[in-house]
């Protein structure tokens, strides 16, 4: 997940390490250390250095870099190697390609709106006519926009919504208006796309923080749980009506969801589609802190600004402590949820869902 479905072969890795040296713009010592990393994980494994004295700063940062790869498989670091080269070279090219005086380094997107400033690179939901459900083009412009932030300057990723939603959750029109014949094909793309998403949540190596403006459904909350924090106003709800629509648990939340509030709690929410407010998803661990809606945007942002003035490297590595164990794990679980989907998106109940919602627009 996350990277190309080949594996990375040792010649892919020499080829890498080749491109690098015609690199014309220097990535910054944060990128030159995760590429030391990874290629001496991919070459030896394990990290075999001797810890360096703790004024050795070159070498500790070096130690400390590969170190935190844990014992992440040399294959896995030779494909982490090989793409990140590969999204270098290409940033590289499109920057070129730029023209003089315009915004380089953002891509342009159609759903979101991406801005970087105060070490907080944030990235809103922007389709506030529809509630900011989320099309396939949004998802993938958010799989963009994770992958830049996450080589930004930035200190802390926020994701958060545009309006007075944070988000409706998966646009039920992604498949209405596809001809019969391609309408398997095209749920199958959708739903490795939504896999991809999902990846990219669970490998976001910076504080991630959810800015949770109002309510947020279906795949927009089962998400939260692969964030580091989460701050809600308290106007914003949370539900998951996987079941009225025939779905089933998305977003890593059948193994989240349970682990932060208790298998009960989380199937009564996921199962059972119980709609929590604010409050009661703060007192269950899935949201971090409520705030009042008049003053939550200001009280957020303040102490956001506050928070990307620590220390870069620090909160990222102490972010790889926190989650690394889970990783793997967690790619399981999408792969997992993502297959009971395959068998089931296309079934009489949701198909049904869907077209209920578009004759009367059915509310929840
Ligand atoms: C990956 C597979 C797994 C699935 C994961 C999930 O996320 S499952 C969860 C899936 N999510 C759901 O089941 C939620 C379905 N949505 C609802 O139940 C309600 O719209 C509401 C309660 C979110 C807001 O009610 P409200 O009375 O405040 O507002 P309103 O209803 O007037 O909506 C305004 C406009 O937004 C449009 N729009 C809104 N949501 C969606 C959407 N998801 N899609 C498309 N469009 C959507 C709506 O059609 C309308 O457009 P129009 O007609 O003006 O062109």
């Amino acid at each position: 997940v996350g990277g190309t479905a080949m594996r990375a072969s040792q010649k892919d890795l020499e080829n890498a390490v080749n491109q690098m040296k015609l690199l014309k713009k220097d990535p910054g010592n944060e990128v030159k250390l995760k590429l030391y990393a990874l290629y001496k994980q991919a070459t030896e494994g394990l990290c075999n250095m001797p810890k360096p004295g703790i004024y050795d700063l070159i070498r500790k940062a070096k130690w400390e870099a590969w170190n935190t790869l844990g014992n992440l498989p040399k294959e896995t670091a030779r494909q982490n190697y090989v793409d990140l080269v590969a999204s270098l070279c290409s940033s590289s090219e499109s920057s070129s390609q730029g023209k003089p005086g315009a915004d380089r380094e953002q891509p342009r997107y159609e759903t979101l709106v991406v801005t970087s400033e105060d070490g907080i690179t944030k990235i809103m939901l922007n389709r506030p006519t529809k509630k900011n459900a989320v099309n396939l083009q949004m998802y993938q412009e958010i799989i963009l926009a994770l992958k830049a932030a996450s080589q930004d300057d930035s200190t802390i990723t926020v994701l958060t919504g545009n309006g007075d939603y944070y988000s409706s959750g998966n646009d039920l029109t992604n498949f209405t208006n596809t001809p019969p014949g391609e309408i398997q094909e095209k749920a199958k793309n959708s739903l490795i796309l939504v896999r991809e998403f999902v990846g990219c949540f669970i490998d976001f190596p910076k504080p991630l923080i959810a800015v949770v403006n109002g309510p947020a459904v279906g795949i927009a909350v089962t998400l939260l749980g692969l964030f580091d924090i989460v701050y809600a106003s308290d106007r914003a709800t949370f539900h998951t009506p996987f079941s009225r629509l025939g779905l089933h648990p998305e977003g890593c939340s059948s193994y989240t969801f349970p682990k932060i509030m208790g298998p009960t709690k989380a199937t009564e929410m996921l199962i059972f589609g119980k709609k929590l407010t604010a409050e009661e998803a703060c007192a269950q661990g899935l949201v971090t802190e409520v705030f009042p809606d008049r003053t939550f945007q200001k009280e957020v942002w303040t102490r956001l600004k506050a928070y990307a003035k620590l220390p870069s490297n620090v909160l990222r590595i102490s972010k790889q402590v926190i989650r690394n164990r889970e990783k793997e794990k967690l790619h399981s679980v999408n792969v997992e949820e993502s297959s009971v989907l395959q068998g089931t998106v296309l079934s009489d109940e949701a198909v049904n869902a869907v077209m209920n919602f578009l004759s009367k627009r059915a509310k929840l």
